[in-house]
Order: structure tokens, then C-alpha cells, then sequence
């Protein structure tokens, strides 16, 4: 099964919801995974089942980092913050890092979310 990160920094946690909202019918044929507090609002405001992952400053970039140098995931939707300086800055470089290294479909804005979880249904 197509499984997909869905990750966004706090300030971008409500255009994730909104997303995930929107495409919820597509995003159920996923196998879902996200970081430890956007996994808890996805859970809480959608209907989607998402495996949640540690929060990002405590490792969940790296762990959704680590199941992309596995070649266990199909794509990763982050919704970064570029307007805030994170104090786990090196782990999220790491898993931009990784999914350019595994050629992993990465999307950083809603834009090409959408591009990525439609053409990943294809
Ligand atoms: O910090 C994050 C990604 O770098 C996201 O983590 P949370 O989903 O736990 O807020």
C-alpha cells in the first residue's frame, strides 16, 4: 500500500487539516504516518487512521527520515514554517536530505501537496 508522511510545523498545522479534510477520500487509500502532534490533530479533526510517529523536536523528523532512507515511503507532505527558525533545524534538513538521496516524492507547500497525493494515485 502507498504510504505517505503528513508533517507541518505549528503555524501550518491548520492548511494541514484543511488539506487533509479536503482530500480525505483520496488520503484514506494511504497508509498514513505523521509526526506526534500533527498525527494528534489529524486524528482528533479527520477521520483518517495515521500511525503517529515522536513529535519533531523529539525525533519524529528522523524517524520519518528513517523509514525514507528504508524505502518504506512513497512520499512526504511537510508543510515547513519559513518564516520561524526551529530548534531541530538539523533534523529537518536530515529528512529533506534523505528523500532527495531515495529520489522520494517531497512536497513543502500545498500547492504541490495536492500534485503529490493525487499523483501518487496513479
Ligand atoms: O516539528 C515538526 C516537524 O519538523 C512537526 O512536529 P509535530 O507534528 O510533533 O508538531
Amino acid at each position: 500500500m502507498t504510504r505517505i508522511a503528513l508533517i507541518a510545523h505549528d503555524r501550518k498545522k491548520p492548511d494541514l487539516i484543511e488539506f487533509a479534510q479536503t482530500h480525505e477520500s483520496q488520503l484514506r487509500e494511504y497508509d498514513l504516518i505523521a509526526t506526534g502532534t500533527t498525527g494528534k490533530r489529524l486524528r482528533e479533526e479527520t477521520d483518517l487512521e495515521v500511525e503517529r510517529m515522536e513529535s519533531g523536536p523529539h525525533g519524529g523528523d528522523l524517524m520519518i527520515g528513517a523509514e525514507v532512507a528504508a524505502g518504506d515511503l512513497d512520499g512526504v507532505v511537510f508543510l515547513r514554517d519559513p518564516l520561524r527558525a526551529q530548534p531541530h533545524e538539523p533534523d529537518i534538513s536530515a529528512l529533506l536530505r534523505i528523500c532527495d538521496v531515495r529520489d522520494t516524492a517531497l512536497a513543502t507547500n500545498l500547492a504541490s501537496a495536492a500534485f503529490l497525493i493525487e499523483g501518487l494515485a496513479e
